[in-house]
């Protein structure tokens, strides 16, 4: 913990589909600060246990897996970041929708998260930090200079995944991505580790009727206020 106290972070907490991604990559352009992006890593556990064999529920081999989890992230030259798994390309094949359950699986189990901990803590690098996740203002960055929480409707949320699939020219039930949705809302809220919540001090700012536009220029409000623009 003392590692982080003289780092400036801000955190961006919330449930899926609610803009985490898009906010901090915008965040940390005009910062130019770091960014960590944490549910990446629990993609990455459930990818790893996946080519292993290992069940999503064998606690034991799970924790083994993220903690010695052997991934780089480079960038290309051209901003775009690039993820390797165990030597192997997964910057696209980690974003799909049934990665993301199983990460949501492997992320409710406490050994697992504890092994993922310091790894978090060490992208907290000078100039500052933008931590997009679940738990980042309540558990990993307790000491943060700015939490946000962002949130929006589950149909507005499915609304939103539903023409990032289309976009993509790939087909999409919305009804199934609004029971996923609300699958792992639930999961991710009600799990006894680290559920997702806002941590008390952090900004709570409903996105269902606002643009990407709007949200970036109330966060980067909120970073100037703190001084860190
Ligand atoms: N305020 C917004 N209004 C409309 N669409 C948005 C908004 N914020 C994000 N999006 C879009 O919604 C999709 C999901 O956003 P993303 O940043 O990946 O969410 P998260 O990281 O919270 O899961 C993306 O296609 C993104 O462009
Ligand atoms: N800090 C974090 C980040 C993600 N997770 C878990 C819970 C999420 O359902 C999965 C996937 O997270 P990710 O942020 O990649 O998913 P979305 O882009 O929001 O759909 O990982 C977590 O428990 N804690």
């Amino acid at each position: 913990m003392s590692s982080q106290l003289n780092r400036k972070v801000i955190t961006v907490d919330g449930p899926s589909g609610s803009g985490k991604g898009t906010i901090c990559r915008l965040l940390a352009q005009e910062l130019g600060w770091h960014l960590l992006d944490s549910g990446a890593l629990y993609r990455l556990t459930a990818m790893a246990a996946r080519h292993h064999g290992v069940a999503l529920d064998d606690v034991e081999s799970l924790q083994v897996l993220a903690a010695h989890l052997d991934v780089q992230f480079r960038t290309d030259g051209q901003d775009d970041l690039k993820v390797i798994l165990e030597g192997e390309e997964v910057t696209r094949s980690m974003r799909t929708e049934e990665v993301g359950a199983d990460a949501s699986l492997v992320a409710a189990l406490g050994p697992v998260r504890q092994a993922l901990l310091q790894r978090q803590r060490d992208f907290a690098q000078a100039p500052g930090l933008i931590a997009d996740g679940r738990d980042m203002g309540t558990v990993v960055f307790p000491e943060a200079c700015l939490k946000i929480y962002l949130d929006a409707s589950a149909e507005e949320r499915a609304q939103r995944r539903y023409n990032q699939l289309i976009s993509k020219g790939l087909s999409a039930s919305l009804d199934d991505i609004l029971s996923d949705i609300q699958a792992r809302d639930d999961r991710d809220m009600n799990r006894p580790v680290s559920p997702l919540k806002p941590a008390p001090e952090a900004v709570i700012l409903d996105t269902t009727q606002l643009t990407i536009e709007e949200v970036l220029e109330v966060v980067l409000d909120q970073a100037k206020h703190k001084g860190l623009r």
